[in-house]
């Protein structure tokens, strides 16, 4: 039978550089996983494209979709749906490839209760104060939602002990080979647990 491929989440706090080290991570053409694209009911931003960097849905769409159960994970966040597709995830693993989720904690914590076999990765900021001004930099929310995200990101910190890595988001290239490691780390782990209970099935 083919070994499936890893479960691969990358979690953190809103502003921490999520973003910013996935795609980091998927302009490299040495990068082995598959980038699951997430389906959203917020609006795109200038530059987003549907299918590329979100699959966007109205409230009604989305609220279909959870209906129908096509989604691994699903939270509201800030206001905004968010949902991982459960097709694309099953059929990947079961092809033998590395799926590659970046998502916000609470459906972290979903796939960790449904799928716990997955490597889960917390993105972590030097400090609060940095997370606070990476917020500001972007430039992207308005001064009230930037005050509701480091509110969320203080409580999304606590859980940061639930995960199996915490990788420090110092430099983004850093934190890209830190992953990097992990990930070939728990390969070369699961292949050793396997290569061992083969070997032990063979001698009796
Ligand atoms: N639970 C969940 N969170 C997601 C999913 N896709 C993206 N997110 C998270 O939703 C949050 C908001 O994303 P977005 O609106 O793109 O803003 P930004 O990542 O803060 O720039 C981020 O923490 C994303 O990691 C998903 O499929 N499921
Ligand atoms: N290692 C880093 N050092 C400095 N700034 C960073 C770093 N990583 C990300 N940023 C900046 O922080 C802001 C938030 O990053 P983003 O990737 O949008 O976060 P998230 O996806 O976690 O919400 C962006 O302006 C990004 O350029």
């Amino acid at each position: 039978m083919k070994e499936k491929g890893l479960l691969i989440v990358l979690s953190g706090p809103s502003g921490v550089g999520k973003g910013t080290v996935r795609k980091e991570l998927f302009s490299h053409p040495n990068t082995t996983y598959e980038y699951s694209i997430s389906m959203t009911t917020r609006k795109p931003r200038e530059g987003e494209l549907d299918g590329f960097d979100y699959f966007f849905k109205t409230r009604e769409e989305f609220e279909q979709l959870i209906a129908q159960d096509k989604l691994l994970e699903w939270a509201e966040f800030v206001g905004n749906y968010y949902g991982t597709p459960v097709d694309y995830v099953r059929d990947t693993i079961n092809d033998g490839r590395d799926v590659f989720l970046e998502i916000e904690v609470q459906g972290a914590r979903q796939i960790r209760e449904k799928f716990p076999e997955g490597l889960f990765i917390f993105l972590a900021p030097p400090s609060l104060s940095e997370l606070q001004s990476r917020l500001v930099h972007r430039g992207t929310e308005s001064d009230s939602v930037i005050a509701n995200r480091l509110e969320t990101a203080r409580k999304e910190l606590e859980m940061m002990n639930l995960y199996d890595y915490v990788v420090e988001n110092d430099h983004v290239e850093r934190a890209c080979e830190r992953i990097h490691a992990i990930v070939l780390a728990e390969h070369l782990r699961r292949d050793r647990v396997e290569a061992r209970y083969k070997k032990m099935l063979e001698v009796e």
